[in-house]
């Protein structure tokens, strides 16, 4: 388990260190539009999860989500603090 900020301190490292083998490093590598899809796509799953399927496989989806706005936080050079200005 982890929590938003410590998956954010990760996917930094990674995009910074470029491991091989990261689904991060090649969601990076695939850029915006790509990762704008999953976002698209992933949200489709959060809401079908939530009307279809249990709170568990919901938050599940919402986890991948929030992931998947992280990597493109990272891609456009920003942090989680350029979100929390608009909170
Ligand atoms: N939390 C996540 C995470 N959530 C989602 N994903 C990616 O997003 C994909 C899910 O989208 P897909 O559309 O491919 O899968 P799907 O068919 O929609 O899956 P379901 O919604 O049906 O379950 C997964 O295959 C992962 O590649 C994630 N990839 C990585 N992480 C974490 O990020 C960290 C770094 O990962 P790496 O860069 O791969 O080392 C690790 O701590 C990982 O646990």
């Amino acid at each position: 388990m982890k929590t938003f900020d410590e998956l954010f301190s990760e996917l930094s490292a990674k995009a910074l260190e470029r491991p091989d083998g990261s689904g991060t490093v090649r969601e990076l590598d695939a850029g915006v539009h790509f990762i704008g899809k999953k976002i698209v796509e992933e949200a489709a799953e959060v809401w079908m999860a939530a009307e279809y399927e249990s709170d568990d496989e919901m938050v599940a989806e919402i986890s991948q989500l929030l992931y998947h706005l992280q990597v493109l936080l990272i891609a456009k050079g920003l942090t989680p603090a350029d979100v929390y200005r608009h909170l």
